[in-house]
Order: C-alpha cells, then sequence, then structure tokens
C-alpha cells in the first residue's frame, strides 16, 4: 500500500514537473523565475522520491492508548503527524492519506512522532509497548524483528528465548546491517539509529556541538543524519542558505555522498578544505611540515604583509607628460597617498581608488601651483574648475594609470600567492624574522602556472590561504562585471534585431499595437534571458563569500588553525556540528584539544556530546587497537565494541625483501574471503606512502593517491575497486571488510603523530585484520597472535 502511495505521489510530481517545464518562457522576468523555481523544487521532490525506494518502511511502533501526550515540539513542520494514533509506521519519508483526512500512513523518521523508535527502552518505554523492525528487499519484507518494551511482556518474552537484554535497539537488525558486506560506499543508517546517536542528531541546531567518539562509533554516519535532520526540522531557515558538510579529502565525500541523496536532502554542499576557494580543487600533496605551517595562523600577519609589499614606492621619480605637461610622481606624492588609502582600512583592491584618487589631487595641485606661479607667482590665476578639469585630464592618461597599477596593482588571491611563493624577494620580504628553513618549505622553483586554478599546482593548505588572501584583497569583480555587461550588450542587440524584423512586417494590422510599441529592446532581452537558477548548494559552491546556515565539520581534529579562520567566516551564526576523534588525529597541524582550536570563536560556548559504542571495529580487533590508544593517551577510554568476528587479529612476519609478497598474499586471502558473488566486501591495503605503488603493481589494481608531488589525475581512491591500496590519511574515514597493515613501522615512522596513523589503520576494519611486518613488530602491537 505505502509503494503504491510513493508510485502516484512519483506520478504527480513528474506530472507537475512536466506541466511546468511545457510552459513557454514568455511573460515578465518574474514569472520566468517563478516557473524555474517551481522547476527545480519538483525536480527535487522528484529526487527525493526516487532516493527512498530502499527499504521505505523500517519500522512500526505499537503504542499504549493510555500514553501521555508528548511535549510540544517548536518549528517542526509535521509536530502533529500522528500524534493520536495508536499503530505508527516509519520510514524513510511521510507519506499522508489524502482519502481519509490526511491521516499519517507513514511517518518520516524525522519527525518529533518517530522519536520514540529510536529511544524508547524497556526502562523508559515513552508509550511504546512494542517496536517492531521491519526488513525489505525491493519491495518485499524479508524478516521483522520485535522488541517487546512493556517491562511484564518483555520479561517474559525475553525469558522464552532466553536471551539478554544489551541497551542496543533493534539488535538483530543492527548485527545484520553491521555484518553486511561493504561496497565502497557509506549507506544511511536511519532504520538502526541507537539512543545515543539519536540524541546528537535531534540536539538543537544553535551553537556549536562537537561530538566526540572513538573510531567507528558512527560519528560520521550521525553527522550526515544530522544534516537531513535539521533540514527537516528549519527547513525555511536552511535550505535558503543550505548546509555545508566538509570532509578530509575527495574520497571520503566520495565515500558518503549517497548518504545524503538517499536521506533525501538536496541542501548541502559537500567540500574538502581545498575545495572551498570557487574555481579551484587543490590537490597537490605537500610535505606536511610545509602544510603545518601554512596553517599556522602567524600565516594571517605573514599575508598582511605580503600584501602591503605590493603597495609599492617608486625607487627614484617617473617623469610623464601628460596633456603637453610634465608631471613628475616621486615618492612623497605616493607615500602620502599610500598612508591615506592604508588608513581606510579596506582591503588592497578596494583602497586603490583612495590610492589612485589621492596621487591624482596631489599632482593636479602640484600642477595648478606650477601654472600659477608660472604666470605672476599669485595662485588665485586658476580656479577650482581648472583643477577639476587638470584632475580629470591626470586621472584619464593611459600612461599615469600603468604607473599607478605598478605601484598599487590590482590583484587576484591566486595572483598575489603564487608571486609569493615563487618570487624569493617578495617571500624574503614578508617573512622577515622567520628562519630560512621555514622560507624554504614555502618557496617553490619554477615560475606561476599558466592556469592561476590548476588544482595540481596548489595545495589544500594553499586553499585556505587563499580565502584569507582574498578577504585581505577585497573582491575584484571587475572582470565578472564587464563580462555581465558585455552579455547584456549581446542580448540586447539580439532583441533590437528581433523587434527590426517585427517592425519590417508590412501588412501589420494600423489597429492593432506593434510589439515595438510595447517593448523595447532592453526590455524584451530581459524577458528572453535564460534565469540562471541553483540550489543554494550550487550557488555557495561558486561563491567565496557564501555564509551558511549550519556547517558540518567531519574528521574536524585535522583542519589547521587557519582551516578554521575560512569555516568560521563562513558561519557567522556559529550553528556548527564538529565531529572527531582528537586520538586519530593525522596532521601535525591538526587539533590537539577543542577549547584550544574553538576558544578564538566561541569561547567556552560549545557543547560536548560523546559517543560511546564502536559499530565498525569488532572487539578482537579493538582490543589490538586499544593498545596503541593507550600509548597515544593512557587517559583514554577506547570504544566498546558491539560485536565479535569470531577470528583474531594476526601479524605474519617478514623480511623487507618478502614484504610485497607476503602482504599481496594476504589481500588475496582477504578478498577471496570477503568479497561474495554480488561484488560486497572491500579489502585495503594501507602501508606507507612510498610502498604504495609497488603493492599496487604486485596486486594489479591502481595505487590511490600516493602522496607523489604533483600527481596528475584524480586525487581520490577508486572506492569500486574490491582492494584498494593506499595510504593511512586516504582511507580516514573509510571502512572495509578486510585490512591489511603493510609495514606498521613504516606507518609509524612517516607520520607526523608518530601511532595516530596506525590507530586509524588497524580500525578501519569490519571483520578481519592482519599485518605484515618486514623486521620486529612494533612493540604496541604485541597482542597480535603471530602466523
Ligand atoms: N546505528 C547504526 N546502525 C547501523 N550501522 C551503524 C550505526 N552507527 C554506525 N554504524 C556503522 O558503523 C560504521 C562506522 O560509522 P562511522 O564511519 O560513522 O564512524 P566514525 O565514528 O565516523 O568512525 P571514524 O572515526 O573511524 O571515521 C559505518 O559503517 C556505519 O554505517
Amino acid at each position: 500500500m505505502l509503494y503504491g502511495k510513493l508510485d502516484e505521489r512519483r506520478a504527480e510530481t513528474a506530472a507537475l514537473l512536466a506541466r511546468v517545464l511545457r510552459d513557454e518562457t514568455t511573460g515578465t522576468p518574474q514569472a520566468v523565475s517563478e516557473r524555474d523555481a517551481a522547476a527545480q523544487m519538483y525536480s527535487e521532490q522528484l529526487a527525493t522520491l526516487s532516493a527512498v525506494e530502499q527499504g521505505l518502511c523500517f519500522g512500526r511502533l505499537d503504542l499504549d492508548p493510555d500514553r501521555p501526550p508528548p511535549p510540544p515540539v517548536d518549528g517542526d513542520p509535521d509536530a502533529i503527524e500522528g500524534l493520536d494514533q495508536d499503530v505508527l509506521y516509519v520510514g524513510r519519508l511521510g507519506l499522508l492519506d489524502d482519502q481519509h483526512d490526511y491521516e499519517p500512513l507513514l511517518v518520516d523518521w524525522r519527525a518529533p512522532a518517530a522519536r520514540p523508535y529510536y529511544t524508547a527502552t524497556a526502562a523508559s518505554p515513552d508509550g511504546v509497548r512494542r517496536r517492531r523492525h521491519i526488513r525489505s528487499r525491493s519491495r518485499r519484507v524479508t524478516a521483522v524483528d520485535d522488541e517487546i518494551l512493556d517491562l511484564d511482556e518483555a520479561a517474559a518474552a525475553a525469558a522464552a528465548r532466553g536471551t539478554q537484554r544489551t541497551g542496543l535497539t533493534g539488535e538483530a537488525v543492527l548485527l545484520a546491517a553491521l555484518s553486511a558486506g561493504r561496497t565502497g560506499r557509506m549507506g544511511d543508517i536511519v532504520a538502526t539509529i541507537q539512543g545515543e546517536q539519536d540524541r546528537v542528531i535531534r540536539s538543537s541546531a544553535n551553537g556549536v556541538v562537537v561530538v566526540e567518539g572513538g573510531p567507528g562509533t558512527g560519528k560520521t554516519a550521525v553527522a550526515l543524519h544530522r544534516a537531513a535532520y535539521l533540514l527537516y526540522t528549519h527547513r525555511r531557515q536552511l535550505a535558503r542558505r543550505g548546509v555545508l558538510v566538509v570532509g578530509p579529502n575527495p574520497t571520503f565525500l566520495r565515500y558518503i555522498e549517497q548518504v545524503l541523496p538517499s536521506l533525501g536532502e538536496t541542501s548541502v554542499l559537500l567540500s574538502t578544505v581545498g575545495e572551498l576557494y570557487p574555481g579551484l580543487a587543490a590537490h597537490r600533496a605537500e610535505a606536511p611540515a610545509a602544510a603545518a605551517l601554512k596553517g599556522h595562523l602567524e600565516m594571517g600577519k605573514m599575508l598582511a604583509t605580503a600584501v602591503r609589499d605590493r603597495q609599492e614606492l617608486p625607487h627614484r621619480p617617473i617623469r610623464l607628460v601628460v596633456d603637453g605637461e610634465p608631471v613628475v610622481v616621486d615618492r612623497d606624492v605616493v607615500a602620502q597617498a599610500r598612508t591615506r588609502a592604508r588608513r581606510t582600512r579596506r582591503p588592497h583592491n578596494d583602497a586603490k581608488r583612495t590610492f589612485v584618487r589621492e596621487v591624482v589631487d596631489q599632482l593636479a595641485r602640484r600642477e595648478v601651483d606650477r601654472v600659477s606661479r608660472d604666470v605672476d607667482g599669485s595662485t588665485t590665476l586658476l580656479d577650482r574648475a581648472d583643477l577639476a578639469d587638470v584632475r580629470a585630464g591626470l586621472r584619464a592618461d593611459p600612461d599615469l594609470r600603468a604607473v599607478l597599477d605598478e605601484l598599487w596593482p590590482t590583484l587576484t588571491p591566486p595572483q598575489l600567492l603564487a608571486d609569493l611563493w615563487t618570487d624569493q624577494r617578495r617571500l624574503r620580504a614578508a617573512t622577515r624574522g622567520w628562519s630560512d628553513a621555514d622560507r624554504d618549505l614555502l618557496a617553490r622553483s619554477g615560475g606561476v602556472p599558466d592556469d592561476l586554478l590548476d588544482g595540481a599546482w596548489w595545495s589544500p593548505a594553499d586553499a585556505v590561504l587563499l580565502d584569507e588572501v582574498a578577504e585581505l584583497l577585497g573582491e575584484d569583480d571587475t572582470a565578472a562585471r564587464e563580462a555581465e555587461e558585455r552579455k547584456r550588450e549581446a542580448d540586447e542587440a539580439y532583441a533590437a534585431g528581433v523587434l527590426e524584423i517585427l517592425a519590417m512586417e508590412e501588412d501589420w494590422d494600423p489597429e492593432l499595437l506593434r510589439p515595438t510599441d510595447v517593448v523595447d529592446a532592453s526590455v524584451l532581452a530581459d524577458r528572453t534571458r535564460e534565469a540562471t537558477y541553483a540550489s543554494a548548494a550550487e550557488r555557495a559552491a561558486d561563491d567565496r563569500t557564501w555564509t551558511f546556515g549550519h556547517v558540518i565539520v567531519d574528521e574536524a581534529q585535522e583542519l589547521s588553525p587557519m582551516a578554521w579562520r575560512v569555516l568560521m567566516r563562513r558561519c557567522p551564526s556559529r550553528s556548527m556540528t564538529l565531529v572527531g576523534d582528537v586520538a586519530q588525529t593525522g596532521a601535525r597541524g591538526g587539533a590537539s584539544s577543542w577549547a584550544e582550536v574553538l576558544s578564538p570563536y566561541v569561547k567556552a560556548r560549545w557543547r560536548r556530546e560523546v559517543l560511546t559504542v564502536n559499530y565498525r571495529t569488532p572487539a578482537e580487533i579493538m582490543a589490538v587497537a586499544a593498545d596503541v590508544l593507550a600509548a597515544i593517551d593512557p587517559g583514554a577510554t577506547p570504544p566498546e565494541s558491539v560485536r565479535e568476528a569470531g577470528e583474531s587479529p594476526r601479524a605474519v612476519a617478514t623480511d623487507e625483501r618478502g614484504l610485497v609478497e607476503a602482504a599481496v598474499e594476504q589481500a588475496r586471502r582477504a578478498r577471496a574471503a570477503v568479497v561474495d558473488v554480488e561484488g560486497a566486501g572491500r579489502v585495503a591495503v594501507l602501508a606507507p606512502g612510498s610502498r604504495v605503488d609497488a603493492l599496487a603493481a604486485a596486486l594489479g589494481v591502481a595505487a590511490g593517491p600516493t602522496g607523489a608531488a604533483d600527481a596528475p589525475g584524480d586525487p581520490a581512491v577508486d572506492l569500486a575497486s574490491e582492494v584498494v591500496v593506499c595510504e593511512v590519511a586516504d582511507a580516514k574515514g573509510l571502512e572495509f571488510d578486510a585490512v591489511v597493515v603493510a609495514d606498521p613501522q613504516g606507518v609509524v615512522d612517516v607520520s607526523p603523530r608518530g601511532l595516530n596513523d596506525l590507530y586509524v589503520a588497524l580500525t578501519r576494519a569490519t571483520r578481519a585484520l592482519v599485518v605484515v611486518h618486514p623486521g620486529a613488530l612494533p612493540g604496541v602491537l604485541g597482542r597480535l597472535q603471530p602466523s
């Protein structure tokens, strides 16, 4: 019945969309843009309706008819939904019965009425007597699991089954979901969200929430479901400004990108920090020390100095002839104008107007003085109008303009930064007092690239600095404005041509108005113009100054202080969800404490939520990882695994020569064990960057991004591949059925933070872990069984 309703809704929406698209685009510009907005809305609705096909309905709540009424919920569009029904079905979206007073047939998982589905327990049943988990595949129900929350009945049922309650919601369904083969893409967890996760997902949108938790506790899943929940609950505020989700690398974004559409959301922009600067996908790999230095707050001051350094004084007086009169641009004139322009405290490109005006003004005054003196030594000879004339002459003079452009050039952020990295003199001028070693970390050999937005030339840390430079320079929208103007002229010329042809029509009835009587070229150009419509996410991607309604940062521990500055600029409301685990920090410039990261922006005003249960890593593997965690931070508590794999993680000893062969052998065995006939099941070989190519070649698969500088091509790991070979940083946030860690000591040696990357590597597996070690096994892995 529900699928029937879904089909009906799809057909209706498709028909509405078709009708809107068939509409002629004539009419007022407003009508055109309303039509486009409607088309966009129906397309989005259709996308949502298709995304909920799998597992449309996954739960049923049988409620106690005598339950107390639930507390009112602010700002919720569906707060009333299902309040007086005793049986509710919960699913991926809400469906109403239009035949029967719009009774809810299916309650959206994000609606308040659905909440007890995730939070009710036997101890606190929230009016729920029975919770039913419904599993389905392609519109067929494949399994049903009931949980009786009515205490008396529950005890009787548990006694009958001889089972113990574990505190997990829908344990059977959860365990089935957790032990399914991985597909290389993250899926949604709406059917099995657990109580502690639900609390975070539905916590207030206001302020900064930090969600901490060890590996596999569902931080990523929770962050994405929170985005969906917030958009549902605060649709009006958030859909317009959009939600930004920041992830650590392009591979990770690809891994999670399907989760959100399947939750039914399109107002979300997924981005790495390296992609936030519009038009740039920065992916140049660089030394960790260079990335850390670029992430330091000191860079803000350094860049401000670099910008000031572009506001130059002439070394010697520059002599020009303007309107037949000699003009001298000397140091004094420029210095004074520069001081005035700097005093405006406006960004460089904006302040240029003041600079030019001041230089022209001074030169004009000098000119007037000189001419007056030439005549009879009196200053009254030339009046105000003459002064204005002289000014205008100077302002229009191309030679003077060229000189001023040299002294105070209009700059784009990539231009300034590329010049800085490649010009030793400029770099030295901006980094007085720095060590040569630090300066060398920034310097680039070779020239400035032809394409200044070439992603292979810039590192993600550079992209962050570009944003900072953009703030210092101010937007230079001259090019955009000129392009817009040219387009407008072309449109008008075309419209004028159309009107001319119509006007030539000879047998036009004189009683009727001619088109040219009611419309001119400019109006016609407006009407025929294609309105550009885009979702909030699309508009935000093209606009560096866009501010989002909510910002979610995953693997937030990796961000540098400079990157935080960029993100805080994008979210002045400070409505943010930050998800991370400082024990997994890999970047040298990353976070060691949340208080340190946040205090410059929100002081102590942030909330902390902790997730404690590990859904990914089986207990046997987590025990090994826990030893590594204890070595990183003796005070940290490892998350508790929900299940055991029934298989112990192993260590395979080899030597340097045998490493590739042994790792390949283990990867092949793992693949045979975990990849099923339908192609589900994934294996990762995680190794130090320098070993990735050799391992990938021996396995006959593509290597993940190896960290080689200027590596061409796709910066992401191929997630469709059954076996992935990459370094640990690229596996951050991902998971695989089986993981082979090749050369654990090597992983530790090349990591900026020592053991953290090894901890990340060990906790990527959902089923099996093998560590292949040339030479001695690192002491922290002593618990591994040799094989
Ligand atoms: N309630 C749940 N129901 C089903 N699966 C879940 C649930 N919570 C988490 N998972 C699964 O557990 C795995 C780990 O989740 P996730 O990647 O969100 O963890 P994480 O805390 O971000 O891990 P890491 O810090 O290692 O990146 C995923 O496969 C996720 O789908």
